[in-house]
């Protein structure tokens, strides 16, 4: 369903992501990588908000960052930073935004971006300010917003970050529930133990890609190598990664 064609991406001449192809079908995908290594770069690009400097990224057959409409109505990204996502006042506002635009109808805007306050037991947020609410809340604000347009394919940047337990675990089940196909980024690996598919991104290139117990393990393996040495270009040379080929 997403077809990533050998995508190149620089900013400022530094690359970002060095050709990287993936052919993602499954319908629980993770991302993992250390900070920096480009998993919201990537994400960025699935969801058409980032144009490849080289290669293309298609859902459906559509190239995302070129036909923005049809994009909108496929693809869900839900940011890691919920202030770079946040533009109305009130909670009610903001999330039935994205659904007035989708269904052409402000009343039962309204009425759905209700139905997910409730779902999510905050109906009590609807006419609270965005403002009012702290980072966790916002963040939960934003993935109503997403979860309420039902796209075909949901991106998450750290869904979890800054979410209390019950939250955290509330939400967990309500990803767990959907039909959707969900690409995930998370650096809490307890989380993707479920998943179908894990896919490894490293220093922006394609380090390992299988399932949640190959490359997870491997991942784990490697961090504690990482972590427990210096990490000269001869340590590099002997870690796993290397013997991945990456
Ligand atoms: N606007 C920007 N200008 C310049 N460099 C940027 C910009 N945005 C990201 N980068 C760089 O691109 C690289 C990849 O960033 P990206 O956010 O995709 O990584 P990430 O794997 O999601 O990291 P993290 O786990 O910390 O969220 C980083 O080295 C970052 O410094």
């Amino acid at each position: 369903m997403i077809a990533i064609h050998s995508v190149d991406f620089s900013l400022q001449e530094r690359p970002i992501l060095s050709n990287v192809t993936l052919e993602i079908s499954e319908k629980r995908v993770g991302l993992i990588g250390c900070n920096g290594s480009g998993k919201t770069s990537l994400l960025r690009m699935i969801a058409g908000l980032q144009e490849p400097d080289k290669g293309s990224v298609k859902i459906k057959g559509v190239d995302v960052a070129k036909d923005r409409q049809q994009a909108i109505s496929t693809v869900g990204l839900i940011f890691q930073n919920p202030d770079h996502q946040i533009i109305f006042p009130t909670v009610e506002e903001e999330i039935a935004f994205g659904l007035e635009s989708q269904l052409g109808d402000k009343a039962e805007a309204i009425r759905k971006a209700n139905e997910i306050l409730e779902a999510f037991g905050r109906s009590h947020w609807a006419a609270l300010g965005t403002h009012m609410l702290s980072q966790g809340q916002r963040h939960l604000v934003c993935l109503m917003s997403v979860l309420a347009m039902k796209p075909s394919v949901i991106l998450l940047d750290e869904p979890y970050a800054g979410l209390d337990w019950p939250t955290s675990s509330a939400l967990y089940q309500w990803l767990e529930g959907l039909d959707q196909q969900i690409v995930l980024i998370t650096h809490d690996l307890e989380h993707l133990r479920n998943f179908d598919r894990i896919i490894w991104l490293d220093d922006g290139k394609l380090a390992m890609d299988g399932t949640p117990e190959t490359v997870l393990t491997a991942y784990v393996k490697e961090m504690k190598l990482r972590g427990y040495s210096d990490l000269t270009p001869e340590t590099m040379q002997r870690s796993e990664i290397s013997k991945l080929g990456a």
